[in-house]
């Protein structure tokens, strides 16, 4: 059981590659305490889910009753729910987070611009915090910040995200922030010099809203790595971010699931709560 002191938190996609991190980041957080886990294998459901990765018995049981889980969570205070699950399931059980009253700390990626906006509106009418944040290390939003000054200057710019072939979304959410970030300088990226022909459909990657080209790149070997490359007559200027560990990340959840406790809206992007 919490004291009243800690923050319940709920971790959704529990047993997923970034979920039995984040599980073992918060059982090292003195300050925070998981109350319930949520996965989708039967085989599973009501084993203990630090058993289940491998790590030590944590006497919170896998669940697949998400509803049920973040009800009880909430009866143990204000509590939080981390998702790190897919983006076919995570519009919704950010709903229903919100409608329960627990905090969305949300790092799946794959949410449209349309979802986000409902679930801001969604979030803001009931005064509840979310966050979503594509990316949680510090490394990746030094690099978008870095981006948004070259953007002043440079008018050719292209994206190239590198990962893992088990990710289910691409471009990555990382990209998509990245472009929405340079998308900011309010200015015409990428005017073609000359009628480009694609003789094999997709070779110039995919274009965004604002003319920012995204290459997704996905191999086993990779975990998540990112370039951004500005061009201009006799230059190339490449800003890249590597994640070695998904380590990377953990400082970035547990300080997102303290600041959402103080938040009473939707929040995207780390850079916002840093
Ligand atoms: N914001 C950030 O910094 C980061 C974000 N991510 C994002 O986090 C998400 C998870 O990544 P990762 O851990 O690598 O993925 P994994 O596939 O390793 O884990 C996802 C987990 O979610 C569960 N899941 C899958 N589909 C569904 C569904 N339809 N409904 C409910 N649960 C589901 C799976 O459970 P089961 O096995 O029971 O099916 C699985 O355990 C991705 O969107 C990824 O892009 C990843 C790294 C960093
Ligand atoms: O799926 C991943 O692994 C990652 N997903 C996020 C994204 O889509 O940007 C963050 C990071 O790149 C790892």
């Amino acid at each position: 059981m919490p004291t009243q002191s800690t923050i319940p938190v709920v971790v959704n996609g529990a047993y997923g590659k970034m979920g039995r991190e984040v599980i073992k980041a918060i059982d090292q957080a003195p300050d925070i305490t998981l109350v319930g886990a949520i996965g989708r294998n039967p085989e599973l459901m009501g084993q203990d889910i630090g058993e289940v990765i491998g790590y030590k018995p944590l006497e919170v049981p896998v669940m697949n009753d998400l509803e049920a889980t973040l009800v009880a969570a909430q009866s143990e205070g204000l509590a939080v729910m981390v998702d790190l699950s897919h983006p076919d399931s995570v519009y919704e059980s950010v709903r229903a987070a919100i409608a329960y009253g627990v905090r969305p700390v949300v790092g799946t990626t794959g949410l449209s611009n349309a979802q986000i906006r409902d679930l801001a509106e969604f979030a803001d009418k009931a005064s509840i915090g979310c966050l979503i944040v594509p990316n949680f290390s510090i490394g990746v939003v030094l690099m978008q910040q870095a981006a948004q000054q070259a953007a002043q200057y440079f008018d050719h710019v292209e994206i190239i995200e590198l990962h893992h072939n088990q990710k289910a979304d691409a471009p990555s959410g990382t990209a998509v922030q990245t472009a929405q970030m340079l998308a900011e300088a309010q200015k015409t990226f990428n005017t073609p010099l000359v009628k480009e022909t694609e003789t094999i459909p997709g070779a110039r990657g995919g274009t965004t809203p604002e003319g920012i080209n995204i290459h997704s790149v996905r191999l086993p070997g990779l975990i998540a790595h990112q370039e951004i490359l500005f061009g201009s007559p006799g230059q190339l200027y490449t800003l890249r971010h590597d994640t070695s560990d998904r380590a990377s990340f953990m400082p970035g959840v547990l300080l997102c699931i303290r600041r959402v406790m103080a938040l009473k809206s939707l929040i995207y992007g780390l850079d916002k709560v840093l």
